[in-house]
């Protein structure tokens, strides 16, 4: 089985598909994705909705939908060893321990007929043999490091009795739990108002620094993307089509998609009647292009090729790939007109 992981690498995704059986046939919701994520490393995964973000990050998780989905290709290497070829029960020993995942809207993971404590001890149990004891305290510990006042009487609490900003240090506190050396975060601030959002993405940081984990942080906001990179991965419409480190993104974007979402945040010094935005929707899965560059409807830069030629994914300057017609390593090697190997 071919397991290529860079020892220095805490995972590889190499030539990833993954896609959802609409009305009998298979339609890719991520394409060819290719990435790695460095220990300590903060990843941003950056992308409008519908782009294939979640589909991705839960691809490494193997928690899609079995009944409609399928990962048809690719490899997500992680400890030397390819997750996609996990089984469940394989997969629930990664999961917690090695890897964990956050998610928008902390309610939702929590458990509202569950006190903190026991939803905190629960991981605990299924990973080490703690006493009942030793978890608790271990929990009330954990309660401290996300920064939860009273930490000896919350986790006696149920979570409606928390903000949502309380909530979110909660599923941290149990996302850390175990010491994972990859922290999947999906969105983790967008249910929140601007202060507390500042404020967890603060403790995200001060954790990855203090723990030494890497995060793979996913989101639509280049907000976000700013405050917490080191490298950052733009998809669109199921495609990476952009990599590079956090500066050189907001100083030399490459990609048209990348410099349309640059230029439509807003900003103090300019004075502006009308907000920047880019015209049209990404695609849906049975409306994808099969030909040409996926972003070309709604480019300002198409010309004829980009509806004829499918870009690939290639080093356009020192360390940043795009994947866009402009630049000529992004032709294909044969320039003919091509077919997508997936969807048909
Ligand atoms: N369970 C599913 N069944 C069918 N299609 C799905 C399913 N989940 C996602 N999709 C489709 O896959 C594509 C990618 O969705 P995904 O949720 O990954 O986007 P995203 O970039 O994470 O967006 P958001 O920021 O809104 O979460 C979309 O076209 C979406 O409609």
């Amino acid at each position: 089985m071919p397991q290529e992981q860079h020892d220095q690498n805490v995972l590889d995704i190499n030539n990833l598909h993954t896609g959802f059986l609409i009305d009998g046939e298979l339609h890719h919701a991520v394409v060819d994705v290719n990435l790695s994520v460095k220990p300590k490393e903060v990843v941003c995964v950056v992308g409008e909705s519908g782009c294939g973000k979640s589909v991705m990050s839960l691809s490494i998780m193997n928690l899609l939908p079995k009944i409609n989905s399928k990962i048809s290709k690719g490899e997500i290497i992680f400890n030397g060893e390819d997750l996609t070829q996990k089984t469940d029960e394989e997969m629930n020993k990664v999961r917690g321990k090695d890897i964990s995942m956050i998610f928008q809207e902390p309610m939702t993971a929590l458990n509202p007929v569950f006190t903190v404590g026991s939803q905190l001890q629960e991981v605990l149990f299924n990973h080490t043999d703690m006493s009942k004891q030793e978890a608790r305290e271990r929990g009330i510990d954990l309660l401290k490091q996300v920064g939860i006042p009273r930490p000896e009487k919350i986790i006696d609490e149920y979570p409606h009795q928390l903000s949502g900003g309380m909530r979110q240090r909660i599923m941290i506190a149990i996302s850390i739990a175990l010491n994972p050396k990859l922290l999947i975060a999906d969105e983790p601030t967008t249910a929140l108002d601007v202060t507390v959002q500042a404020q967890i993405l603060e403790l995200m940081k001060a954790i990855q620094e203090k723990e030494d984990m890497a995060i793979m942080l996913i989101t639509h906001d280049l907000g976000v993307v700013a405050e917490m990179a080191d490298k950052v991965i733009v998809m669109y419409a199921g495609k990476i089509v952009e990599t590079a480190n956090v500066v050189d993104l907001f100083t030399e974007p490459k990609h048209p998609y990348t410099k349309s979402m640059i230029s439509s945040i807003p900003r103090m010094d300019e004075q502006k009647n009308k907000l920047n935005t880019i015209d049209g929707i990404v695609p849906s899965l049975k409306n994808m292009p099969h030909v040409g560059c996926r972003f070309a409807d709604r480019c300002p830069k198409a010309f004829d090729d980009c509806t004829k030629i499918t870009p690939q994914l290639a080093k356009v300057s020192d360390d940043h790939e795009a994947r866009c017609l402009l630049y000529d390593a992004c032709y294909p090697d044969t320039s003919s007109i091509e077919k997508e190997e997936v969807n048909q």
